[in-house]
This record gives structure tokens, C-alpha cells and sequence, in this order.
């Protein structure tokens, strides 16, 4: 406690402002508890960017945790390219504070002599990483905490291909992060060098979008989608992007349309969640839509909902509708013929279906940890590859590479396109899964998540994956493990031979076991909330000639058993 009463002391100087010093004064004298939370670690970087609740603190989310982050940024961009004018584009979502957090990054990269471009009104994620390449800068951010409950924010960086920062710039940028004190943030502007945009961004990116997720659709008068922008920032984009591509039968839910930090309508802004898109939902069945849309508040992840075999909406995972829109880009790309380079990509805890459809059309696959950023990084190792597409679990998914990180605009259209069109083939999006699933096997998948919050929390969470992993499992619904893959140490050990392969992944905390029969249990802890996470996937065959509902209730039941198995 004595180190972090010291810490906190240090932000009780002249530097701070005095809100600041006044809530730490307070802390001290009333709530060592609170201020123990909010000091005894800095933020790091995680999977998707710095993510933290709001406040003052070290292991908080406010002007001087970023700023320092900031003058990090600024400092190391500065080293990289000494020689050129450094250009950075900012971005912000609808949070609480996003605004005022963007314009206080801005004007601390400004008082490092670096040229700025601020979006003048709240922008997509997307959009953001579109904009690092059109206006040709050297990095981008955008203030969002993407899905997180409201008294989050963030801090996303990109990096010149307009993806996240990967190694070795992240390792790169922290060490200078790490050597600054807060005193050397430079906060005195130099308003000249901050340029707002819009239009002519927007523009660009509408045109991109569209030409990206555009695959000749037939009948999309006779399509009818309900879309929603659960308050975030895919207002600015989607519906226009949709009205372009020709879609006029688009239902928004207006009360959930307008931007809101509080997110005011749902329990969690989080598409991945069944109740963030009841609203919608409930919509759709009124007017009889076709579709339900719905994305996160920076509009990277999207959720679909469509109709199921009785003709009701149903919520599909990020697994599924990350399987048929690859399908879909398979088939149009094998129609042109492809041409050898191509591939696709997802995560090691997403759909073990992806590499089965890779294989049966004879792409490439490539596996990545957990993250968008890694998916992104591949298409930058990989200059000579084309990336067709893909996605992870969790609801991200990425159409070709104009964009280097999940992108919920161009997914949103190329969904509709499928569906759309499937409907006007007398099929549906819903059917066309079911036979992605007779071509490739039935896979099904199942996320648990566990929230534990606080210092506490996080060492329950360190517990539970020590346990996992000291106590191996054997077998799982009668089917014995063969392989354990530990992504810590990155190495996959055969549990039957003692055989052991590499795994050629930086390392992370991750264990997976794969039994005889293609069950994987995967864990690790979430490195964008308080959350553990535990993945199954099942698979079985489908026959044309069987009947979807009764496999699909085998799968479910051995995914109970499996979680029961497992105390889940
Ligand atoms: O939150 P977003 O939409 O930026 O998404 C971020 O978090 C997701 C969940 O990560 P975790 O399981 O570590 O919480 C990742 O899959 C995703 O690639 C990342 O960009
Ligand atoms: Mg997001």
C-alpha cells in the first residue's frame, strides 16, 4: 500500500489540475480500497487497444493516462521518420468524454510539432483505419472502447498499413511510454497543425465501402432489413452505405439512433449479446423484415439476425455468419478463378469450419491469436497474398483489405447481399448456412464469459486458467484429449504419444484441448474486459437427406454436457 500511496502522491503536484488533485486528496483520506483500484498498475495495452474505466488514476482512463500515452506515440513516430512531415488522424466514438479525450490527444501531438487530422463529428473505427491510408499518415487513433459498458473508454492506434500496432512497434512505443513521466506530456497546442475533416473522407470511404461489399444482389427491393445503431457512431456510415448500394427498404430503431454515451436503451452496446438487439428484433417480426443489423458502438463488430427455419428472427454468432460470408467470397472469387495467392484468415478460438472450407477450396489459411490487429498484421507480412476475407468469433469480420481491422459497414452490405440474394434464389441466409454445413460439417460453437472485476477479480481469473491447466482434462463427452496446445509456452503436446509440436504464435496465455473427435476447449482471459473465457466447439456430419433441428439438438445437448463436464 506504502508504493501506491507514494504513486498516488505524485499526481497531488502542480501538473495535475485541480479536480484532479482534489479527488486523489479525497481518496487518500476516505477510500484506500478505491484508490488501491486505481493505482496499483498502469493500463496496458490488450487485444483490441487500451481499454479502462474513466477516471483519475494510473489504472484509469483520463487526459494524463493518454496524454502520456500520446507524447509516447509522438516521441517514437518522431525517431521513426526524422526526416518527413508526421501525420496523424484521430477519430472519436460516441462514449462520454470520447470528444474531449480526441481533442486533448490532438493537441498534444500538435505541441510536438506533428499535423493532425481531427474528425470534426464522431466516426466509425472503420472509417478511421480507411483514413490512415487514404490521407496518407503515419498513424491513427481513435478514442472508443468499443462494445464496453459506459463508464469505459479506449484508446485504438494504427499504425501506416491502417492497422493496429503489432510487434515490433506496440513493444516499441510501450518502452517509450515507460520512460516518460507524466510531466513530460506536452498539453500546449499548436492549433495550426490541427486540420478537422469530414466530407471528403467520408466520401471516400462511402465509395470504397460500397464497391467492397457490392456483389450484384438480385431484388433488393423485395429485401427488407431493420437496422440499428445501438447509439453508436454506425449512423454515419451504415445507412448511407446501404441507400448507396441500391438497399431502400432499411427500418432504423430511432430510438436507439441517436449517438449516447449512456446507452441508454440496452444493458450492454454489445451485439454479441442476444438482448443489445431485442429492440430490433421485435421490430423486424413486426413488419415482417428480413434481416435484423446491428453493430457496436465504433461499428467494428456486426450482429445478424435472420429468419430460421420456422420463419423467426434468430440471432446467428460471429461463427456463423463469419462462415457464410467467407463461403460467399469463395464462391465469387472461384468464379473469377482464383488465382494461387489467395487466403483466408481467422483466430485460434473461432470455427475450426474456416480451415475445412479453405481446404475444400484450396486456399490458403492462416490462424491468428486473438485480436483483429493479427489478422491485420498477416496482410502486411504478406504484401504478395491476397486476403479474400475473414473474421473471428467474436463478431469481427474483415472483406478484403481496404480496411485493416474489423470493419462492421462493408460486412453489414455484403450480408445483405447474401441474404438478398439468397432469398431471391428461393433460399435464404438461414438455409444457406444449413448447406455450408452439409458441404463442411456441422460445427457449434459455444462462448461462456465469465466477469470478475477488480484486483480481486483478476487474480481469481489467473487462478482459474493455473487450474485449468494443472489439472488437464481427459476426456470430454467420452472422446479422450489428443492434444493440449499451451500457447504460453508454444508448444502442442499429443496427451496420447507425448508427441510435441511448436506452435509457431508469439506467446500468449491461452491453453486449448482438441479430443478425438474435434471437440476444442479453449480458455484464456479477456484482454479487453474483466472477463474469463471459455470457447467450445462441437462438430458432427450433416447429411442433405437429415433433419438440421434434430443434429443441431444433438450438438446442443453435448455442448451441455461438455459445460457441465467442466462446471461451467
Ligand atoms: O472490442 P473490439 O470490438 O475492439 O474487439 C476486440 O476485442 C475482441 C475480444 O477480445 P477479448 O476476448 O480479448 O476481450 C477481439 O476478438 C477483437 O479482435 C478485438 O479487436
Ligand atoms: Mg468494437
Amino acid at each position: 500500500m506504502d508504493s501506491i500511496l507514494s504513486t498516488a502522491q505524485t499526481w497531488l503536484t502542480d501538473f495535475f489540475d485541480s479536480e484532479t488533485k482534489k479527488e486523489i486528496q479525497h481518496l487518500i483520506e476516505n477510500d484506500t480500497e478505491e484508490l488501491k483500484e486505481r493505482f496499483y498498475k498502469d493500463l496496458e495495452f490488450g487485444t483490441g487497444g487500451m481499454r479502462g474505466v474513466m477516471g483519475v488514476g494510473t489504472n484509469r482512463i483520463n487526459k494524463y493516462t493518454l496524454g502520456k500515452n500520446t507524447q509516447g506515440l509522438g516521441n517514437y513516430l518522431k525517431r521513426s521518420y526524422p526526416t518527413e512531415e508526421i501525420k496523424v488522424v484521430i477519430a472519436y466514438d460516441c462514449r462520454h468524454n470520447s470528444d474531449t479525450l480526441a481533442r486533448t490527444v490532438s493537441e498534444v501531438l500538435s505541441a510536438n510539432g506533428i499535423k493532425v487530422f481531427l474528425f470534426s463529428e464522431l466516426r466509425t473505427t472503420p472509417e478511421l483505419s480507411f483514413a490512415v491510408k487514404h490521407l496518407n499518415c503515419h498513424a491513427g487513433i481513435v478514442l472508443t472502447a468499443s462494445h464496453n459498458p459506459p463508464e469505459y473508454n479506449g484508446y485504438k492506434v494504427y499504425w501506416t498499413d491502417g492497422g493496429q500496432i503489432v510487434p515490433p512497434q506496440d513493444r516499441e512505443i510501450i518502452a517509450e511510454i515507460n520512460s516518460l513521466s507524466f510531466e513530460d506530456i506536452n498539453f500546449k497546442a499548436n492549433k495550426n497543425l490541427i486540420e478537422l475533416i469530414d466530407k471528403e473522407v467520408d466520401e471516400a470511404f462511402f465509395e470504397a465501402s460500397v464497391s467492397n461489399g457490392s456483389f450484384d444482389a438480385k431484388d433488393k427491393d423485395n429485401f427488407k432489413i431493420v437496422f440499428t445503431s445501438l447509439h453508436g457512431t454506425s449512423i454515419t456510415a451504415i445507412p448511407e452505405v446501404l441507400k448507396r448500394a441500391g438497399y431502400k427498404n432499411v427500418t432504423i430503431i430511432e430510438e436507439q439512433a441517436k449517438p449516447d454515451g449512456a446507452f441508454p436503451t440496452v444493458k450492454s452496446p454489445n451485439p454479441e449479446e442476444p438482448e443489445a438487439l431485442a429492440m430490433a428484433i421485435k421490430k423486424a417480426e413486426e413488419i415482417g423484415a428480413d434481416m435484423v443489423v446491428g453493430t457496436d458502438p465504433d461499428s467494428d463488430r456486426l450482429g445478424i439476425a435472420v429468419r430460421n427455419l420456422e420463419g423467426k428472427i434468430e440471432l446467428l454468432n460471429g461463427n456463423q455468419t463469419m462462415v457464410l460470408m467467407t463461403k460467399f467470397l469463395l464462391d465469387k472469387y472461384k468464379e473469377n478463378g482464383f488465382k494461387g495467392n489467395e487466403f483466408i484468415a481467422t483466430t485460434i478460438v473461432s470455427t475450426p469450419m474456416m480451415e475445412q472450407m479453405a481446404k475444400s477450396y484450396g486456399v490458403e489459411f492462416k490462424t491468428a491469436l486473438t485480436g483483429f490487429k493479427w489478422i491485420g498484421k498477416m496482410i502486411k507480412d504478406f504484401p504478395e497474398s491476397t486476403f479474400i476475407g475473414g473474421g473471428e468469433e467474436s463478431f469481427g469480420y474483415m472483406v478484403g483489405d481496404f480496411v485493416r481491422d474489423k470493419d462492421a459497414v462493408t460486412s453489414t452490405l455484403l450480408a445483405c447481399e447474401i441474404a438478398a440474394n439468397a432469398k431471391a434464389n428461393g433460399s435464404s441466409f438461414y438455409q444457406d448456412l444449413i448447406d455450408a454445413y452439409v458441404d463442411f460439417g456441422f460445427y457449434k460453437e459455444k462462448l461462456i464469459s465469465l466477469t470478475k472485476k477488480g484486483i480481486s477479480g483478476a487474480e481469481e481469473i489467473k487462478q482459474m486458467l493455473i487450474d485449468f491447466k494443472e489439472n488437464p482434462v481427459e476426456s470430454v463427452q467420452g472422446s479422450k484429449v489428443i492434444w493440449i496446445e499451451d500457447y504460453n509456452t508454444s508448444t502442442a503436446k499429443n496427451a496420447q504419444t507425448g508427441e510435441e509440436k511448436a506452435i509457431d504464435l508469439p506467446k500468449s496465455n491461452v491453453l486449448i484441448y482438441e479430443t478425438e473427435d474435434g471437440t476444442r476447449i479453449a480458455a484464456r482471459p479477456s484482454g479487453t474486459e474483466p472477463k474469463v473465457k471459455f470457447y467450445i466447439s462441437t462438430n458432427t456430419t450433416l447429411e442433405k437427406s437429415e433433419d438440421y433441428k434434430s443434429v443441431n439438438l444433438q450438438l446442443e445437448t453435448k455442448i451441455d454436457g461438455i459445460l457441465s463436464e467442466l462446471n461451467l
